[in-house]
């Protein structure tokens, strides 16, 4: 099942304190963002990759593309101010209906089986996202006091890729911006609007790069799965 994918790379890692893109950050020689790029330029089913971006890091990402020979990468798109706008802009580039997936451009460790499990579970239901049952006990806070806990047992931590028919999430996208509403994740956009979503068993090693300790686990990673990864 084809599928196409936006790639969110436009944010700027704060959090990260690397004092550039957590993107050209480099795992095992390679950056972030080409770990995971090269996940879907590999991948048969993938039939293109729309990339969003910083415009002042145009000429980096164009060099990264040329040296890794990255062809599926047709389209650099500006990114906006927040993470939704930047997805809305590379949504608009689509030009063709069909599956569409929206993954960070931080979280270098998808595996192409997990893709096409989401991408079978949208076909058949409209949408759907990975996520892994949470680990920990969640508790809601207020000035550092715990208001209540949540019960652990339905609790998922949810990632990208999240995939959805295109006129789907575009649709979202659209009463989203009309309503001045601002998500985290595209889902919350699609469940707004009504539509349901599904869940699909990813893994836990999927980690969206964030804050420096993530490079420590993302190089541990890549040491314990050395040649597994196509
Ligand atoms: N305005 C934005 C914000 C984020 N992203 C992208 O969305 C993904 C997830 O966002 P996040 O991990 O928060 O990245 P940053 O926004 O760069 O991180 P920070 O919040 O620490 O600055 C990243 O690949 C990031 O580049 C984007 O394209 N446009
Ligand atoms: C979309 C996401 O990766 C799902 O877990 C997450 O919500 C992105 O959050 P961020 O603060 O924009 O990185």
């Amino acid at each position: 099942m084809e599928y196409r994918v936006v790639i969110p790379a436009a944010g700027q890692g704060k959090r990260m304190r690397a004092g550039k893109n957590k993107q050209f950050i480099k795992l095992n020689s390679l950056p972030v963002i080409v770990h995971t790029l090269m996940v879907f330029e590999k991948d048969p089913q993938c039939t293109e990759i729309v990339l969003v971006i910083n415009e002042k890091e145009r000429e980096e990402f164009l060099s990264l593309l040329k040296k890794y020979k990255i062809k599926k990468v047709q389209k650099l798109v500006p990114g906006g101010q927040e993470r939704q706008y930047s997805v809305y802009n590379g949504l608009k580039a689509v030009e063709e209906d069909g599956i569409i997936l929206i993954h960070d451009g931080a979280r270098p460790f998808i595996r192409r089986e997990t893709i096409h499990q989401l991408v079978e579970k949208a076909h058949l239901e409209g949408a759907a996202v990975v996520a892994v049952p949470v680990k920990d006990t969640v508790k809601r806070v207020r000035n550092m006091e715990v208001i209540d806990t949540v019960e652990r047992s339905s609790l998922w931590a949810v990632q990208t890729p999240q995939a959805f028919r295109l006129s789907i999430v575009l649709k979202a996208h659209e009463a989203a911006n009309r309503d001045q509403f601002v998500g985290t994740d595209d889902a919350s956009l699609v469940e707004r609007i009504g539509e349901k979503v599904c869940i699909v068993h990813g893994d836990y090693s999927n980690i969206k790069l964030t804050t420096p300790e993530d490079l420590i686990f993302a190089r541990a990673i890549l040491e314990s799965e050395r040649g597994e990864r196509e």
